[in-house]
C-alpha cells in the first residue's frame, strides 16, 4: 500500500504520525512510504532519518495527499486540508467528530474512509489508540494546572504540595479513567490533596486500592460536584463517553461559587468538554478567564511534548497500521472488531452512532458500507 505521512499543521502540533522505526516496519512489509519534508522535525526526527528507514521525502502536503492510499496523521484534518482529501482515501488519525459538525460534514462531503484512533476499541472496552495520549495528557494536566495556579498567571497563588506547616492545594478530578488516573498519580506525588470522581463503582474501588492515602474517591453526581468545586484549587475534566459529546458536569452557574483563581483544565475538550464554559484553546493562547476562574482547554495537549508523545503514539498505532496496510481497510475491518469500531464516516455515510447522535445526522449501519462477513 502507498502510505503518506503529512506534516501536522494545527497550532503547535509538533507530533508526527510515524517515527523512523515505524516507517522501517511498514517498509519491511513492502509498503511504500512517503513522508512530507520536515514532518518529523518537531519530534526530533530529520528527513535523513526517514530516508534511511526507507521512506521517500516529498516537498509539499499536496504531494503527500495526492499520492497516498492511506494517510496517517495525528490530529483531525483542519480546513486547509479538507480539499486535499480524495474519495475512498483511508484516513487513519484522531478525529473527535462529536465535537465538530464542520469536520463531520466536510468528511461526509469528501467521501473518504475515516478510521478514528479514539474509537478503536478492544473487547474489554479499552481504547488502545487513545490510551497513550491520555497518559500524556493526564500527566500534563497537573504540570499545566500547577503552573496556572501561580499568581502571575492569574491563579490563586497556591503551591500544589504546600510546605511544612501550610496545607497543600486541593485537586478535583472528574473521571477516573486513563487521564484521571495519571493526573491523580502526578498530583498525589507532588503532595496535593486529591479527590477523584467517577460514575463507575468498580473503577472507584480499583482506584481506592491502588492510590496513595492522599487520594480519595467519590461517586460522581451533580450534588457532590456542586459541593466540591467550592473549595478545590485545581479541577481536571477527564470524563469520556466514547465517540460521544462529553456531558457538562460543571455548569456556568457553578463558576461563581468557586474561589477566585481556581484553575480548570478540561482535558475532555476534544470531545466537546465537560465544563459548560469550555471552548478549545491552543498552546499559543492556552487560557482565558471567566468569573475569575482560569480555563485551560488545549485540545492537543500532547503536541507540546512531542519527543514523548510521537514515540508513545507510534508504539500503539503501528500494529493497527500494519493490519490496514497489509489487508486493505475492508478486509482488515472484517477481520478485526477492534478496527471496525474505529470506522466513523465511510464514503459519505456516518457509521458511528455517537457521531450521528451528536448532530442528528442519519446513521448507516456498517454492514451497508462493508462487503463480506465479519470473522471476529
Ligand atoms: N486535550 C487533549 O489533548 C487530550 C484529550 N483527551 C481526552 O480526555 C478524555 C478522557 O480520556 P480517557 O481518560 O482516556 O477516557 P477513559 O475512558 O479512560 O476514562 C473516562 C472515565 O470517565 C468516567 N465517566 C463517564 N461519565 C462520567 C461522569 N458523569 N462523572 C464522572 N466520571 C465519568 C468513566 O467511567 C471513565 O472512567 C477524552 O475525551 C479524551 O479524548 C485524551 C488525550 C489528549
Ligand atoms: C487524543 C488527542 O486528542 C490528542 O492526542 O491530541
Ligand atoms: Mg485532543
Amino acid at each position: 500500500m502507498v502510505i503518506g505521512v503529512p506534516k501536522e499543521i494545527k497550532n503547535n502540533e509538533n507530533r508526527v504520525a510515524l517515527t523512523p522505526a515505524g516507517v522501517q516496519e511498514l517498509v519491511k512489509f513492502n509498503h511504500t512510504l512517503y513522508v512530507q519534508s520536515t514532518a518529523g522535525i518537531g519530534s526530533g526526527f530529520s528527513d535523513d532519518e526517514y530516508r534511511a528507514a526507507g521512506a521517500e521525502i516529498l516537498p509539499t502536503i499536496e504531494d503527500v495527499y495526492g499520492i497516498a492510499d492511506m494517510i496517517m496523521k495525528v490530529k483531525e484534518p483542519i480546513a486547509p486540508e479538507y480539499g486535499l482529501i480524495r474519495e475512498n482515501q483511508l484516513l487513519f488519525t484522531y478525529f473527535h467528530f462529536a465535537s465538530s459538525r464542520e469536520l463531520t460534514e466536510a468528511m461526509i462531503e469528501r467521501r473518504a474512509v475515516c478510521l478514528a484512533y479514539e474509537t478503536v476499541e478492544k473487547a474489554d472496552r479499552s481504547l488502545p489508540l487513545l490510551i497513550p495520549m491520555s497518559e500524556v495528557a493526564g500527566r500534563m494536566a497537573i504540570q499545566e494546572g500547577a503552573k496556572y495556579l501561580e499568581k502571575p498567571l492569574k491563579g490563586r497563588g497556591i503551591l500544589l504540595g504546600g510546605v511544612p506547616g501550610v496545607p497543600p492545594a486541593k485537586v478535583l478530578i472528574l473521571g477516573g479513567g486513563v487521564v484521571g488516573t495519571q493526573a491523580a498519580k502526578m498530583a498525589a506525588g507532588l503532595g496535593a490533596q486529591v479527590t477523584i470522581l467517577d460514575v463507575s463503582l468498580p473503577r472507584l474501588r480499583y482506584l481506592s486500592d491502588i492510590m496513595p492515602a492522599n487520594v480519595i474517591t467519590r461517586m460522581s453526581n451533580d450534588y457532590t460536584i456542586r459541593e466540591l468545586v467550592k473549595d478545590h484549587d485545581l479541577i481536571v475534566g477527564a470524563v469520556l463517553i466514547p465517540g460521544a459529546k462529553a456531558p457538562n458536569l460543571i455548569t456556568r452557574d457553578m463558576l461563581k461559587t468557586m474561589r477566585p483563581g481556581t484553575v480548570l483544565v478540561d482535558v475532555a475538550v476534544d470531545q466537546g468538554g465537560c465544563i459548560e464554559t469550555c471552548k478549545p484553546t491552543t498552546h499559543e493562547n492556552p487560557t482565558y478567564i471567566i468569573d475569575d476562574v482560569v480555563h485551560y482547554c488545549v485540545a492537543n495537549m500532547p503536541g507540546a511534548v512531542p519527543y514523548t508523545s510521537t514515540q508513545a503514539l507510534t508504539n500503539a498505532t503501528l500494529p493497527y497500521a500494519l493490519q490496514l496496510a497489509n489487508k486493505g481497510w475492508q478486509q482488515a475491518c472484517q477481520d478485526s472488531a477492534e478496527l471496525r469500531l474505529g470506522l466513523n464516516v465511510v464514503q459519505g455515510e456516518v457509521v458511528y452512532q455517537g457521531v450521528s447522535d451528536a448532530f442528528n445526522l442519519p446513521y448507516t449501519p456498517l454492514e451497508r458500507v462493508m462487503s463480506g462477513a465479519y470473522s471476529s
